[in-house]
């Protein structure tokens, strides 16, 4: 269950460890090249390219109610100058009544803007999440090995919703926050050139100060996110090994684990947020201190006679309207590069290689005889760990093959690689006499059908994880496929028959009945071979009795492969594989191994020793 040494992601980037998780247990934590954000942020305007009309739309309407919203503060010094002073009550009234148009307008596009953007941006993230999920589905099991399955996930959710979240609002409240700005100052130096050059000497500071937090604050978010990807994994390693958590009483250390991946993130989180804390209570010293200092000079300047009263009040007015965008852009800044971030991250899955597509003369194949041979195949999972060495065997159509040998002697590798799920290191491996790097995946995986012991099950009905093997078969098709696997009987004994609806991984069926539905699975398929992993565990000896003959009818006229831990299994298979430290010692049927008194015999005869695959008893 460690995790440690599990990569988050293969980019080349430096990654540095976060403190706090004592010796040996640390985040990789990734950190960002200023163009690695840029390209991340090229790509994500790709995914909202389609809808630049859209797009163009939602910033008029942004830009349009901005400057409306603009129009306020000068209406306010107009209101004091031309009609409170000189006491026009009427005129005020109509003013008023003006204003309040002027701002309702403002909302409405305000409103009309951001009902715009949230379908694009809701769009351009559906594709983008697609994207990652498409990519995640083509992505070798070697991928897989190696990453945490929560940090994939969290890319998955708290990744794409960040972005979502930040676009939907930011850009355009940047947008506006620009226009605002920009436009505020226009009016007040239309309005009085003195004053405005007063009101404006804090911006350097601003900016200054809004440089130096955001420098700091992007490392901060994707610390934040990557460490909550990696929390995330434990959650879901933990939710997944519960049985194993209880069984061994981890209960309080899986706890200790959990808090101290939960105190990075929260370290994490803090130093992520206080630089971009800071900024808000400093904009509030700058905005009171621009405030005081306008209505002090301004005052000034009207004993003189260069400024009116309402010019001073629309001037306060206006200077909360340019400096309260100044300190929100520094916010909304935040956000976008949490969003960049976020995009990163996804990137990073994105533009992992996915499987090795076809060979051009890849063939499709859609009748075989069924004929396997490998031709010294060796491989490794880990570059300088070989697990199959030279392996070489042949397997006449129809024929059953079973591999024995102690644990960890590659038995599983051999299926892997004849399903393709992993690529060889060297050799051959051919069927029909055609090497299956020849033959489409596609084609070569639906040629195959494999029963595992430990059969996952979608959180489906029960007919529905049947179906799984035929997307087009009929429930009559499912029922018979059912009662060949001799699974009828338990399927209708439980509550709704068929259409019982099975917990995340079938965890409501015993470990035989799930096997009987990945049988009945398989016999949709109708493959022409077949991989089978006979269950190691105790089952009850009236469903292995099912099991089994299931697994014969099954194997009748095919060619099939079966990891096999019953004597009776071996005994009739037409060849035995002998499986040992990633050789094939010894070849042959049951009696001519026998006979040979080697490797085989021993492990025949120790069949009740520690190390031994045929351990169980004959049935
Ligand atoms: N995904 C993987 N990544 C790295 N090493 C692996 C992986 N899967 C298996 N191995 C290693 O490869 C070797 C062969 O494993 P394999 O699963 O083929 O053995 P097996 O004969 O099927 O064992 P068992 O009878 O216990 O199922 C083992 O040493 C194992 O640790």
């Amino acid at each position: 269950m460690a995790f440690d040494h599990r990569k988050p992601d293969s980019t080349s980037s430096e990654t540095r460890a976060v403190p706090g998780l004592g010796p040996g247990r640390h985040f990789a934590v990734v950190t960002s090249k200023p163009e690695d954000s840029l390209n991340a942020l090229k790509r994500l305007w790709q995914y909202f390219q389609g809808y630049r009309w859209q797009l163009i739309v939602v910033f008029i309407l942004v830009g349009f109610s901005s400057l409306l919203m603009l129009a306020g503060p000068y209406f306010i010094g107009k209101a004091i100058d031309e009609y409170i002073v000189p006491r026009d009550f009427r005129g005020l009234v109509r003013l008023l009544v003006f204003m309040g148009f002027v701002y309702l307008l403002s909302s409405l596009f305000y409103w009309l803007q951001g009902y715009l953007m949230v379908n694009v941006v809701q769009r351009g993230v559906a594709r983008l999440r697609k994207d990652l999920f498409d990519t995640l589905q083509a992505l070798p099991l070697r991928f897989f090995d190696t990453r945490p399955h929560g940090d994939l996930m969290s890319r998955l959710t708290n990744d794409v919703d960040n972005i979502s979240n930040s676009l939907s609002n930011t850009i355009t409240q940047m947008f506006s926050g620009i226009i605002t700005i920009l436009g505020a100052v226009v009016l007040m130096l239309w309005m009085s050139p003195e004053l405005t050059a007063v009101s404006i000497a804090g911006i350097p500071l601003t900016l200054l100060v809004t440089r130096l937090v955001t420098r700091h604050t992007h490392r901060g978010f994707l610390a934040q996110q990557t460490i909550l990807g990696n929390l995330n994994g434990i959650v879901e390693e933990n939710i997944s090994g519960l049985r194993v958590v209880k069984a061994f009483v981890r209960e309080e250390s899986e706890m200790e684990r959990f808090e101290e991946a939960n105190q990075a993130l929260r370290e994490a989180g803090v130093r992520a947020q206080i630089y971009a804390g800071v900024m808000g209570p400093f904009m509030n010293v700058i905005n009171n201190l621009n405030l005081a200092i306008i209505a002090g000079v301004g005052g000034w300047f009207a004993t003189r006679e260069i400024v009116s009263i309402g010019t001073i009040a629309s001037f306060i007015v206006y200077s909360r309207h340019f400096t309260r965008p100044l300190n929100e852009l520094a916010n909304q800044f935040n956000m976008l590069q949490s969003a960049v971030a976020s995009a990163e991250r996804i990137f990073r899955v994105i533009d992992e290689s996915p499987e090795p597509p076809d060979a051009e003369e890849a063939v499709e194949f859609k009748e075989i005889r069924g004929e396997v041979e490998f031709r010294n195949v060796s491989f490794s999972y880990q570059r300088g760990v070989p697990v199959l060495k030279n392996v070489s065997f042949h397997v006449k159509p129809g024929q059953m093959v079973a591999l024995v040998g102690p644990t960890g002697a590659g038995k599983t590798t051999i299926v892997n690689l004849l399903a393709r799920f992993y690529e060889v290191d060297s050799g051959e491996i051919l069927i029909d006499g055609v090497d299956i790097r020849k033959i489409k995946k596609e084609s070569l995986r639906s040629l195959l059908g494999v029963v595992l012991q430990d059969t996952y099950l979608f959180s489906e009905s029960v007919r529905e994880n049947i179906r799984y093997g035929r997307l087009s078969a009929t429930d009559e098709e499912v029922e018979e496929a059912a009662r060949l696997a001799n699974a009828e009987q338990f399927i209708l004994g439980l509550p709704q028959g068929y259409d019982t609806i099975l917990t995340d991984g079938g965890e409501n069926l015993s470990q035989g009945q799930r096997q009987l539905l990945a049988i009945a699975r398989v016999i949709l398929k109708d493959p022409a071979i077949l991989i089978l992993d006979e269950a190691t565990s105790n089952i009850d000896v009236l469903t292995e009795k099912h099991v089994q003959s299931a697994m014969l009818n099954l194997m009748r006229g095919r060619t099939s492969f079966v990891i096999a831990h019953r004597l009776s299994t071996i005994r009739s298979a037409d060849l035995i594989l002998v499986i040992n430290q990633g050789e094939i010692v010894e070849q042959g049927t049951h009696q001519e191994l026998l006979e040979k008194e080697g490797f085989y015999y021993r492990l025949y005869t120790s069949q009740f020793g520690l190390n031994s695959s045929i351990s169980v008893p004959d049935s």
